[in-house]
């Protein structure tokens, strides 16, 4: 029989292994970091908690939406869900109220569990109607059945709970930040965590024993898999760039934390701020580029063996590759001429290919959809932590995924050096799952290749531009959606706006095209650093189309326009809104008209 596929699994083996090892600790009142759980309390209070759901009936399959800020219960009830194989929901709590109860209301929860003012939110705006379990973390069960407390007393002593949930079963429900529209919510399957987790070990060498600062929440929920400890750091994890660096720092020294997770915003924070981290030893950053001075100020930060690592990927399919700070610094320049950042190779088992940019949905993958090598397109990822679908979102999982016909032969024999035959299990065409899925598991999977020798497996389409450097590098050139479609050709966000980052008056700038696609008006938006006087904007404006005119591709830019500051994603604070400011620049040129 199979082993259990589930990141809870890890759980029971640490509280055997290390019972008093903390797993996570938190501010609490008065930032005393007092709030503690160890491995022993973490397994054995989220099998009460699993237990005490079941009475309810949130068991196997039963979609819950959390909304609940990172503390130990926040921890315990995913942990809880995992092990009763029901699925969480989560959606990042800071976008906007509308989206977020159109995007609560697309995943037909069947549970809520949520702090009282989500309760109170949930009551109010009529988020998650069709939840009919309600639980809250609050004292009292105000706007709900039952709370959290009870629930875990309801289950005390009904020992071990974990479900035998398969890879294919769906493990969660994760919703993307929504940088460039409504968020969707993407489909984990068990196997898609498991995936990740070794993954995320391998390619980062994180050992049991670490201590880590997650500064976003649904990536703590790796640390227990991976028997690290979590420092859940004091600050708003919906405001990363607001993040006070003095209150890091103090958590970072006191607890002697090892590895660090956070957006490039708060890289910035961090680095600004300036004083030595000696005692960490990994720091990852993604979300967005990180600004090639960002990574040289947290280097000279950082001990001399210490590693920064940015991992590219996005909530569909996470990592897809990385490359580490030092190599990226010494591509710094390529950047500022209009190379795109690089985001180095791709991530051990994922296969990742460049295809023609097309708008349209690909139904069958074809070796003809490739681009010339070194020629930028699309993005795509076939691997084992590629998802293959978004809840209820039939329309945008075609246009984000492409079957694939592999031979079951070729793809087992390409295991040791191809991702091919890692990319979990296969799927065939036609069937759909409870999901309300288009896109499900092939039955042929279960002997691991069908009878014709032929398996199909989900190829995903990151929406974002691309290539490959000779050396086997993955290059970032920008969001599909975001590219500009001049009468000269198309324009990527990324080969643009570095060369003009460069001048050292300017903090960002952001490529927005006017007009309808092919041909559009290429209009370069620019924040300046803080400091910098409004009268010196002409100047600056006619030093940037200097800049622009050194290359071939900039030098089509020839309109600039002064923002006081950029609108920024809520979930990393660093991914710039470049549709709204669009707006605002077709805007500002009709009142200039
Ligand atoms: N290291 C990185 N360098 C550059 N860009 C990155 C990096 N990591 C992630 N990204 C960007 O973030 C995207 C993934 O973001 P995320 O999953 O948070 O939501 P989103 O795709 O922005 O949301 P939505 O699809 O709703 O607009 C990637 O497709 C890529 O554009």
């Amino acid at each position: 029989m199979n082993p259990v596929c589930n990141i809870a699994a890890a759980l029971p083996q640490l509280a055997a292994q290390r019972p008093d090892q903390v797993a996570i600790r938190c501010p609490g009142r008065g930032a005393r970091y007092d709030v503690v759980l160890d491995y022993a309390q973490l397994d054995a209070r989220s099998d009460a908690i699993a237990a005490g759901l079941a009475r309810r009936g949130v068991a196997r399959g039963t979609r819950t939406v959390v909304m609940v800020r990172p503390t130990p219960e926040f921890f315990l009830l995913m942990f809880a869900l995992f092990k009763a194989g029901a699925v969480p929901v989560l959606v990042d709590p800071g976008i906007d109220k509308r989206a977020l109860r159109q995007c609560l209301g697309e995943a037909q929860a069947e549970a809520f569990i949520g702090i009282p003012l989500s309760m109170l939110a949930r009551r109010l705006l009529g988020w998650a109607t069709s939840a009919r379990v309600r639980v809250t973390t609050g004292a009292r069960a105000w706007l709900a059945d039952a709370t959290l407390a009870q629930v875990e007393r309801d289950g005390a002593g009904a020992g071990p709970q974990l479900c035998d949930t398969h890879p294919d079963d769906v493990a969660a429900i994760l919703f993307t930040s929504g940088s460039t529209g409504v968020p969707k919510g993407v489909v984990y399957r068990h196997r898609h965590f498991t995936a990740q987790v070794d993954m995320l070990r391998t390619a980062f060498g994180m050992q049991a024993g670490g201590i880590d600062l997650p500064t976003f929440p649904p990536f703590a929920l790796f640390d227990p898999a991976l028997g690290l400890t979590s420092i859940i750091p004091d600050m708003d994890p919906t405001r990363p760039a607001a993040a006070d660096p003095a209150k890091l720092l103090s958590a970072i020294e006191r607890f002697g934390v090892t590895q660090l997770f956070g957006s490039p915003a708060l890289m910035r924070v961090l680095a600004e701020h300036g004083a030595a981290l000696p005692t960490v030893r990994c720091v990852t950053s993604a979300g967005a580029p990180v600004p090639a001075d960002v990574v040289a100020k947290m280097q000279a930060l950082l001990p001399d063996d210490a590693q920064f690592w940015t991992p590219y990927g996005a909530t569909e399919c996470l990592p897809v590759a990385a490359i580490e700070g030092r190599e990226l610094l010494t591509l710094r320049e390529r950047t500022e001429q209009g190379a795109g950042t690089c985001v180095g190779r791709p991530v051990a088992p994922n296969e990742v290919r460049i295809i023609q940019v097309s708008d349209e949905a690909i139904e069958h993958w074809s070796d003809a959809l490739l681009v010339r090598p070194g020629q930028v397109g699309e993005i795509t990822v076939a691997g084992p932590s590629a998802t293959d679908s978004y809840f209820n979102r039939d329309a945008q999982t075609r246009l984000a995924k492409i079957r694939e016909n592999v031979a079951s032969a070729a793809n087992s024999s390409a295991s040791e050096t191809s991702p091919a035959s890692a990319s979990g299990p296969l799927f065939r065409h036609g069937e759909s799952d409870a999901g309300g899925n288009s896109l499900s598991r092939s039955e042929d999977t279960d002997r691991g290749e069908g009878a014709s020798g032929q398996c199909e497996r989900i190829v995903h389409r990151m929406g974002d531009l691309g290539y490959f450097d000779a050396q086997g590098r993955l290059w970032f050139c920008g969001r599909k959606s975001q590219r500009v479609v001049t009468a000269a050709g198309t324009l990527c966000t990324e080969q643009v706006e570095p060369v003009f980052n460069a001048h050292p008056e300017v903090r960002r700038t952001a490529l927005v095209g006017i007009g309808a696609p092919g041909p559009q008006r290429p209009v370069l938006c620019v924040e300046l650093r803080a400091g910098v006087a409004r009268g010196a904007q002409p100047r600056i404006a006619d030093e940037l189309r200097h800049l622009g005119e050194g290359f071939v591709h900039t030098a089509q830019v020839d309109t600039f326009l002064f923002h006081p500051r950029f609108p920024v994603d809520i979930r990393h604070n660093a991914k710039i809104g470049r549709e709204t400011l669009a707006a605002w620049a077709a805007k500002q040129l009709r009142r200039q008209a």
